[in-house]
């Protein structure tokens, strides 16, 4: 089975072995140099609707814990910015480290975050989340940097539910929860061809990484780390540095909808 985790066997210098297109020429993340991203006058802004309805609820998957969104209509949406179309709104999910120095899979000249939020979207033109992933133009993900500052009271809704999805395959009720609130003031951005950060890594991602970091306290990272990789049961293992490092560029350029 294709078993994957982030621990020494297991782990992203393993992934290859399993998922050969983990050494391709789109994979994510990447190191974003500032310097060397391109302004693109011709990006469009970026267009999020999204409607708290939509929530479905919050699950620990084992690699990270997501809140998941009914996706049957356009009622919670992305369009615009460096999209085609219109892409829904599946599920969003943080990676983050044992310690507030590293956590995130972007990173920007080399600076590392303790925590990336992931929000996933898939192109309406394909039926489903599934075929749209294996589509290089199937899948937009919005990244958001958290950084250590006060506590952000918009996290608390979300990290309140850890406590009842602490194991793998746990899953909760969540609902009525807007991602917009989890979004900084300006939604300038950067943005890449690449990749799925996990297994299967699947080159069908076009990235757009948030140039503003939100906040997030330290009692809010430690609230992330109570999470178990582990199914109860199981001698547990703490849920930390669930993060893929910076992967080789490859040619890509990177562009900027800000100067
Ligand atoms: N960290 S990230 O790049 O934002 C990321 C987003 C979504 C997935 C995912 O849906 N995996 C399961 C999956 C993959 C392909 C087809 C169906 C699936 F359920 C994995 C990584
Ligand atoms: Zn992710």
């Amino acid at each position: 089975s294709h078993a994957w985790g982030y621990g020494a066997q297991d782990g992203p210098e393993n992934w290859a072995e399993s998922f050969p297109v983990a050494n391709g020429p789109r994979q994510s993340p990447i190191d974003i140099v500032p310097t060397q991203a391109q302004h693109d006058p011709s990006l469009k802004q970026l267009k999020l609707k999204y409607d708290p309805a939509t929530t479905k609820g919050i699950l620990n998957n084992g690699h990270s814990f997501q809140v998941d969104f009914i996706d049957d209509d356009n009622s919670s949406t992305l369009a615009g910015g460096p999209v085609i179309g219109i892409y829904r709104l599946r599920q969003f999910h943080f990676h983050w480290g044992s310690s507030d120095d590293k956590g995130s899979e972007h990173t920007i000249a080399g600076t590392r975050f303790p925590c990336e939020l992931h929000l996933v979207h898939w192109n309406t033109k394909y039926p489903n989340f599934g075929e749209a992933a294996s589509k290089p133009d199937g899948l937009a993900v919005v990244g958001v940097f958290l950084k250590i500052g006060s506590a952000n009271p918009r996290l608390q809704k979300v990290l309140d539910a850890l406590d009842d999805i602490r194991s793998k395959g746990r899953q909760t009720t969540f609902s009525n929860f807007d991602p917009k609130t989890l979004l900084p003031a300006t939604l300038d951005f950067w943005t890449y061809e690449g990749s799925l950060t996990t297994p299967p890594l699947l080159e069908s991602v076009t990235w757009i990484v948030l140039k503003d970091p939100v906040c997030v306290s330290p009692a809010q990272m430690a609230k992330f780390r109570s999470l178990l990789f582990t199914s109860e049961g199981e001698a547990p293992s703490c849920m930390v540095d669930n993060f893929r490092p910076p992967q080789p560029l490859k040619g890509r350029k990177v562009r900027a909808s800000f100067k």
